[in-house]
This record gives structure tokens, sequence and C-alpha cells, in this order.
């Protein structure tokens, strides 16, 4: 507990300075935690704006800024961080100094000329891949979230909603399974609250859980089941994100009564293929599996003899339009990956222009030009 001023809690069960401890603290990070000596606290970032962050400590949300050496570092704490505070009593502000050691972390390759990857949220345990009956269920784009998923490291969930609206939602769940291997598929109605239950084994007291899918699909009626109450949405604080432009941020930090943690960031629902190389050999592999028996080591299992992926196809052992989505996703990522290899070498230039002219000024501060 601390008695700086702290954001006012608003009752209901969000995240809002009600919980004695951090939620998803766990043992491995009180040992790191304890290289800290000092005036210093342990917290969970709850949200990010552009240089401050709301940070759960226990008791309380407070504020944060980043220190300028970590931010000259490069590390930007992200939603779902755990990170070290360093308290300033005499000016009443904190600062985050370090984060502590990631479990799991969701990125997307980074858009622009920044190249690398772009983290968006970290120490997920499970990732919530909403889908609906209707015309959003497309197999493909199931496919492509559970590349982004895998590839994060968070263990990842379909979840089937508005199930009250399809006749037959065992159909439905059963094409799913189709392309989703050994993931689970829960079909339920967010709005009807049926089905609730079957996400309980997903929603363990200090795990955090996040939720992604395409707009309406129903990921806020979802949460607002969850919780048992209608959590206000609206009416967040207004501020610049990165791009300068104006956006409404809201609550992103839920806790249930069980101590399991919900996480629904704007950020993470748009999410795209980053650097999923990975995830995808996970998500399509019994493409890789047949791929062993390939002639070529190096086979892109599109045109070559001896091909054992095609020849899978040919027998209908794999559904053609599977290697399409497999081919797609693929091109995408390899795309991306010359599109940011281009940004870091453009970096590089830079850097060394500057370098040049640091030197230009240097030689000429010395006398020496
Ligand atoms: N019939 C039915 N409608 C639902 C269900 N869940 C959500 N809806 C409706 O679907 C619409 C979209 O729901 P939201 O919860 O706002 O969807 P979302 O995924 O949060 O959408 P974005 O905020 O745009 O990303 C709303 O009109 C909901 O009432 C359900 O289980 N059954
Ligand atoms: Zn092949």
């Amino acid at each position: 507990m601390n008695n700086h001023s702290e954001t006012e809690s608003s009752g209901h069960n969000s995240v809002q300075g009600g919980s004695d401890n951090i939620p998803g603290w766990t043992e491995e990070l009180e040992l790191a935690f304890s290289a800290y000596k000092g005036p210093y606290l342990a917290g969970r970032v709850s949200s990010r704006h552009k240089t401050v962050c709301e940070i759960l400590v226990p008791g309380a949300v407070v504020q944060a800024g980043i220190s300028g050496a970590l931010q000259k570092i490069g590390k930007q704490p992200v939603v779902g961080d755990f990170v070290v505070l360093l308290d300033q009593p005499e000016t009443g502000s904190r600062m985050i100094v370090n984060i502590l050691p990631r479990k799991t972390c969701l990125s997307r390759g980074a858009v622009g000329d920044g190249g690398g990857e772009q983290v968006i949220a970290a120490n997920l345990d499970t990732i919530f891949i909403v889908t609906s009956v209707g015309k959003d269920l497309n197999l493909r784009r199931l496919e492509r979230y559970l590349a982004i998923v895998y590839s994060s490291g968070a263990r990842p969930v379909i979840l089937l909603n508005k199930t009250d609206l399809e006749g037959n939602p065992a159909r439905l769940v059963e094409k799913i399974q189709s392309i989703a291997g050994n993931v689970p598929v829960v079909p339920l109605s967010a709005l009807s609250k049926t089905g609730l239950e079957a996400l309980i084994p997903f929603l363990n007291p200090g795990e955090t859980v996040a939720l992604i899918g395409s707009s309406g699909v129903g990921k806020s009626t979802l949460i607002n089941s969850l919780l048992g109450e209608t959590v206000q949405r609206t009416g967040g604080i207004r501020e610049d994100d990165e791009k300068g432009r104006h956006t409404t941020t809201v609550r992103q930090l839920f806790l249930l009564p069980n101590g399991a943690v919900l996480i629904d960031n704007p950020g993470i629902r748009e999410i795209q293929l980053g650097d999923s190389a990975e995830g995808l050999e996970k998500t399509f592999s019994e493409i890789v599996d047949a791929a062993r028996n390939c002639k070529f080591k190096d086979c892109t299992h599109r045109d070559e003899p001896g091909c054992a992926v095609l020849q899978a196809v040919e027998e209908g052992l794999i559904p053609e339009e599977r290697l399409a989505s497999y081919h797609r996703l693929t091109d995408e990522l390899a795309f991306q990956s010359r599109k940011s290899e281009i940004g870091l070498k453009r970096l590089e230039k830079e850097r060394f222009k500057k370098i040049a002219v640091d030197i230009k000024k240097y030689k000429k501060s010395t006398g020496k030009l």
C-alpha cells in the first residue's frame, strides 16, 4: 500500500485498485524483483498511453512515466508487462525503470520504416480467438489468427459465438476443428450466456487471457457476460496515441472474481500477421509433416517434382484450399520480412550518416578540419 494519489475506484470488479496483490504475479517474478533493493515497487501495466502507463500495484492503480534509460535502449512497456517502478515520494511521481522477464509476447511485424517487431501485449497465458456463426466464420482467417497466437507463446482457444442464431452449431464446430488440430473449439452465446461454463478451464486464477477477433463477433459482449455486469466502455480518457491521433482509451484489464485476468486491448484486437514463421508451422502441422518426404529440402510445394505435399493434396489427404492458405500466409510473411529488412537497412544508413556528421562536428571543434 502507499499513500500517493490513486485512481478512484469505480466500484465494479474490473481492476481498479480492488486487488490486494498484482494479478498474475508469480514466484519467478518475485525472484526477479528481489534483485531490486531500495524505493522500488512492482506493478503490472494495465494500459499504455503515449508517455505514461497505468500500473496496477497492490491495492491501487497508479500512473507512471517511462525512464529515459529504458527509452534509450528501446524497451517499451506494454499492456500485461510486469514492471519495476522507482517510487519518488518527494515529487509524488513514479517512473518505470525496468521490465521484468516476459513469459509470452504478442507482437506484429512493425509497419513503416522502423523494421523489427512491435510488441503489443505481454504475459498472456491464453488467447481467445473469437469468431461467430454467419458470415464472419472463415477458416482461412482462423488459420491466420492461429499462426499469430502460436508465435506469441500463448495457448489458443477458438470461441464460436452467437450459437443462438444457428440451428446446427455442432456442424460448424466440426468444420472449425478440421483446421484447428488439438486447439479447443468452444461454441457459446455471449448474449444469452449459454456455453460460458466451458471457458472455466481456461480462466484460472492468476492466468491472463486476451481476446482477438473481427469487429462485431461479440468480444465486448463476452467480457460483459463473464464479468456479470455491464462494464462502462465509453467515457475513457482521450489522449494522443503514437500517431498523434485522438483515440478513446478505455480500461483494458479486468479481474474476474476468481483472480483470472482478462485483457481487452484495441491493439490486440487488430493484430496482423507478424513474425509468425513458427506459428505457421504449428498451424499447418500436417503440411509440415508431409513436407518431410518432399524430394527437395527447400521444396516450396508449388510445382516441384517429388513434392509429397502436392501428392497428399492429389490423394485428397490435404484439402487444396488448405495448401493455398498456407502459400498465401507464407508469401505474406516473406513479404513482411523483406519489408522490415529494407527498413532496417535504411535505419542503418541513417545511423552512419549521423555518425559521419558527428565526426565532422568533432573535427571542426578540435580544429582538425
Ligand atoms: N445473437 C447474438 N448476438 C450477439 C452475441 N454476442 C454479441 N452479439 C451482438 O453482436 C453485436 C456486436 O457485439 P460486440 O460485443 O460489440 O462485438 P465486438 O467483437 O466487441 O465488436 P468490436 O468492439 O467492434 O470489436 C452486438 O449487437 C451484440 O449484441 C450472441 O451471442 N448472440
Ligand atoms: Zn513439397
